[in-house]
């Protein structure tokens, strides 16, 4: 997790300590979930979480090996390959603040099976509550305006689950 951290501090022309740092350093807060799919009669009706983004830094997430996670790009739906052993890492909604846009939240959805029971495991690595994230004073200058409000986390969770405007 430092790691990837660093590398997407530094894909970001920073210093590799900023990101984390600015996501809360040794207050983040790693957040673990449980999904379980049941086996679905009618899987073409049917959706296993409805699209999103996750409202998170990063998220990591492990899957059996059913498949069934979908990543969406250049308009169309892919589905995630099932990799053994591999961990899946997504960028979330924070990151995307963070950066100013540069890093995108991945937008995804996940499709039943009509036979096998589908889990996921995956641990949201999230900012304290109370901790104000917006775009890095850093990546914003008069030629790239911040895109982003600035606002305590727990105030952005607050809106998306109640469908509020950011
Ligand atoms: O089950 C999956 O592969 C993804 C689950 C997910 O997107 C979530 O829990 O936020
Ligand atoms: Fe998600």
């Amino acid at each position: 997790m430092d790691k990837i951290f660093e590398y997407l501090s530094v894909g970001l022309g920073l210093e590799k300590h900023v990101l984390k740092e600015a996501c809360g350093g040794e207050e983040l807060r790693l957040l673990a979930k449980i999904n379980y799919y049941p086996p679905c009669p009618r899987p073409d009706l049917a959706l296993g979480v409805a699209p999103h983004t996750d409202m998170s830094t990063l998220t990591l997430l492990v899957p059996n090996d059913v498949p069934g996670l979908q990543v969406f790009k250049d308009d169309h739906w892919f589905d995630a390959k099932y990799v053994p052993d591999a961990i899946i890492v997504h960028i979330g909604d924070q990151l995307e603040i963070l950066s100013n846009g540069k890093y995108k939240s991945v937008l995804h959805r996940t499709t039943v099976n009509k036979e096998k029971v589908r889990i996921s495991w995956p641990v949201f690595c999230e900012p304290p509550g109370e901790l104000a994230i917006g775009p890095l004073p850093q990546l914003v200058d008069n030629e790239n305006p911040g895109k982003y409000k600035t606002k305590k986390f727990k105030d952005y969770q607050y809106c998306k689950i109640n469908k509020l405007p950011q």
